[in-house]
């Protein structure tokens, strides 16, 4: 049995935050807002897991009005996600995954969150690709005004 999920998330950049993205403090004059640490990456990809599992999203499962996910850290929530998966006998097909950000260069760093996502679900690097692009400054991206970040997940049980 094979099922495919998609996530989607946005994030404000603002001043005074750190820039999580795929596990990896980026330095940059601005960071991610949100009630967690904001990875708008490992959420992206947290919503593709849940979504091939049928199982709803991370607002449902760690909901922003719950104290214990005050500035939380999405790599234990994408943890427990995928810890949904392998109860029900899921391993991981592929990830495949976009940062939309006109700032910071994401490319330095697409190794590490590679690493940091592959380990999280117990796949090889092989199993996860990140890329980047930016919107040609056009929309709120483009501004510099926030991040998204799409994912595409595949899950395979024997
Ligand atoms: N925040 C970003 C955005 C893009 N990249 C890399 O640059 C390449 C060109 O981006 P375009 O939006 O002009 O197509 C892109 O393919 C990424 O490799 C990046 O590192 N960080
Ligand atoms: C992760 C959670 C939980 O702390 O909070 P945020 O960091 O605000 O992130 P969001 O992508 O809005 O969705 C799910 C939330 O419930």
């Amino acid at each position: 049995m094979i099922r495919v999920g998609q996530g989607f998330d946005v994030h404000q950049l603002v001043e005074g935050r750190p820039c999580i993205i795929g596990g990896v403090t980026i330095p940059y004059e601005k960071g991610l807002l949100g009630h967690s640490d904001a990875d708008v990456l490992l959420h992206a990809i947290s919503d593709a897991i849940l979504g091939a599992l049928g199982l709803g999203d991370i607002g449902k499962h760690f909901p922003d009005t719950d104290a214990a996910f005050k500035d939380a850290d999405s790599l234990l929530l994408l943890k427990r996600v995928w810890e949904l998966a392998k109860e029900r006998g899921y391993k991981l097909g592929n990830a495949d995954s976009t940062i939309i950000a006109q700032r910071p260069k994401m490319l330095p760093y697409i190794p590490q969150m590679a690493e940091i996502i592959a380990d999280a679900l117990e796949a090889d690097v092989s199993q996860i690709n990140v890329k980047a692009t930016t919107t040609e400054q056009l929309g709120f991206a483009g501004r510099g005004e926030g991040i998204a970040a799409q994912s595409v997940v595949l899950l395979v049980k024997a």
